[in-house]
C-alpha cells in the first residue's frame, strides 16, 4: 500500500499534459502517437491536440488491478506503428517501468513520454514532466470524485 497519495485534478492533468506537449513540440515532427490504454488515452488526446497530430494508435496493456501489480499483459498490440520509428508513445505515468519495458520491446524506435514518473521507472522514458516519490500513489481524476468532509471542529481537532 502506498505511503502517500498525490491527487491530480482535471485542470492539473490538462496543464501537465500541455507542459509535456511543450517539451515535445520542438523535438521532431511525429508521424503519429501511440497511446498506452487506458491511462495514456487522455494525456495522448491533449498532446495530439497541441501538436496537431491526427494519427493515434493504441497499445492495450494491463499491469495493475487497482494498487496490486501483476505481470504486464498485452491485450492489443499496436497495429500500424512498425518498429516505432517516427512515433511518439504516451502514457500517464511510469512507476516500476514494467509496462514501459514491454512497450519499448514492441516499438523500440519510438520516443517514449509520460506525464508523471517515479524514480524506479524514469530511466525507461525519454521525456516526462513531474516526478513523485516511489511510495506515492497518483490518483487520477477518473479514479476519484469530490465528497463531503466533516468540519474540523467536529473531527476532534478543536
Ligand atoms: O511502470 P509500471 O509499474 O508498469 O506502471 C505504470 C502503468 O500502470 C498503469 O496502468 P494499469 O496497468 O493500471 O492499466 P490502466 O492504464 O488501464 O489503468 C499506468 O497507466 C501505467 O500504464
Ligand atoms: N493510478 C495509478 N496507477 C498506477 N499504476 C502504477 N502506479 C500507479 C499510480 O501511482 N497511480
Ligand atoms: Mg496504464
Amino acid at each position: 500500500m502506498a505511503q502517500h497519495y498525490y491527487t491530480v485534478s482535471w485542470d492539473q492533468l490538462h496543464r501537465d499534459s500541455k507542459a509535456l506537449a511543450w517539451r515535445l513540440i520542438g523535438m521532431r515532427p511525429f508521424a503519429g502517437i501511440v497511446a498506452i490504454t487506458r491511462g495514456g488515452l487522455i494525456p495522448a488526446a491533449i498532446v495530439a491536440r497541441e501538436m496537431e497530430c491526427r494519427l493515434i494508435e493504441t497499445v492495450s496493456i494491463v499491469t495493475y488491478d487497482e494498487e496490486e501489480r501483476g505481470a504486464p499483459r498485452v491485450t492489443k498490440p499496436p497495429a500500424a506503428a512498425g518498429d516505432g520509428e517516427g512515433f511518439l508513445i504516451v502514457d500517464d505515468l511510469v512507476d516500476t517501468g514494467a509496462t514501459a519495458r514491454v512497450v519499448r520491446g514492441l516499438l523500440p524506435r519510438a520516443h517514449f513520454a509520460t506525464v508523471y514518473a517515479k524514480p524506479a521507472g524514469k530511466t525507461m522514458v525519454d521525456t516526462f514532466i513531474t516526478e513523485v516519490s516511489q511510495d506515492t500513489w497518483i490518483l487520477f481524476p477518473w479514479d476519484t470524485e469530490p465528497q463531503f468532509i466533516a468540519p474540523l471542529a467536529r473531527s476532534g481537532a478543536a
